[in-house]
């Protein structure tokens, strides 16, 4: 394995990395939306020929605005318009995972008013298999610190996939169930090889494990056909599970860690100075480089001899990617 070092950002305390974990979130929706300045003023046009502008005068200089455009730019004034009908349709696709990272989301998300809720397709990194009224449930979890909490009249409700409850006693069944959910939201195994999120956040336990990938199941981290499977017997936290796997993670558009903690610090260390060993976060650093993140507070990396960056907060006023 060649070391590939993947952007480390440095946080002194746990508010700091919640309020960039939130933007860099904010800042993939609105890349996944294309919420640009180009694209605000082709919904401003969008608009007008939905017929919601009471001016007859601004809405055929709008349609003529769109016309003058579509021509300049070669293209037809049919095009223009299939085009603005599928930016609205555009929606952002995140994994989430559990435990620690929920919290963060929790203090990061909650309070920005950018966050355009009612565009998100939220899947899940993993699942423990437990009832969602457990409190070691992912999703029952991110349902009572996140999407219970979002005032859904202003910003609209997410589209959450979950696992098949009924389905906890059988990790293998409960599994498939979920690839076929992806499958579905993914626009089918034939036409996609892999899904592909817009964003996929991580946290990395003590132990080493990324969503439902423990560091000594070698079989799992070699899985290259399945998208999630099926885990028996875990080390730590409820045994049965079921994880997206390592192929699923490295597709993603951004692979985001975020991690806190003086506890994880000789992980941290291990993944960053030693990836050879080959830790499934090391793997993915490998497998989705250019594309990883970390965001780390000052006490997981203690002793960690790695590059820190300072995180720029983004003023997606003027995106246009
Ligand atoms: O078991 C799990 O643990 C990891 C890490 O959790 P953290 O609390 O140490 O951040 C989590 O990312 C995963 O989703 C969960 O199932």
């Amino acid at each position: 394995m060649t070391t590939t070092v993947p952007k480390v950002f440095a946080f002194h305390e746990f508010a700091g990395v919640a309020e960039a974990v939130a933007d860099h979130v904010i800042h993939a929706q609105n890349s996944a939306l294309k919420k640009g300045k180009a694209s605000k003023s082709r919904q401003m046009s969008a608009t007008s020929l939905n017929g919601n502008v009471n001016s007859e005068s601004k809405m055929m200089e709008r349609v003529n605005s769109v016309r003058s455009n579509a021509s300049s730019r070669g293209g037809t004034e049919d095009g223009v318009i299939k085009k603005l009908k599928k930016d609205k349709e555009r929606r952002f696709k995140i994994a989430l995972s559990g435990g620690s990272l929920i919290q963060v989301l929790h203090e990061g998300l909650l309070k920005r008013d950018d966050v355009q809720w009612g565009k998100w397709d939220i899947y899940f990194a993993d699942e423990r298999l437990v009832p969602f009224s457990s409190s070691e449930s992912n999703y029952g979890l991110a349902k009572r610190e996140i999407f219970d909490l979002i005032d859904t009249e202003k910003y609209g409700t997410p589209k959450i996939y979950h696992i098949d409850e009924s389905l906890i006693n059988d990790p293998q069944e409960c599994a498939d169930n979920y690839e076929k959910i992806l499958i579905k939201g993914f626009a089918g195994r034939d036409s996609v090889k892999l899904p592909m999120f817009d964003l996929f956040l991580l946290g990395c336990a003590p132990d080493g494990h990324i969503a439902s990938l423990f560091p000594n199941f070698q079989e799992n981290l070699r899985e290259n056909l399945a998208w999630v499977i099926p885990v028996e017997n875990a080390p730590s936290g409820p045994s049965n599970r079921i994880s997206l796997t390592i192929p699923v993670i490295c597709h993603s558009h951004r692979v985001t860690f975020v991690v806190e903690g003086a506890t994880k610090a000789p992980v941290i260390k291990t993944i960053m100075e030693r990836p050879e060993k080959g830790l499934p976060s090391s793997i993915v650093n490998e497998g989705a480089a250019g594309r990883v993140s970390w965001f780390v507070d000052d006490d997981a990396l203690i002793d960690v001899f790695v590059t820190k960056k300072k995180y720029k907060f983004y003023d997606d006023d003027n995106l246009t990617e």
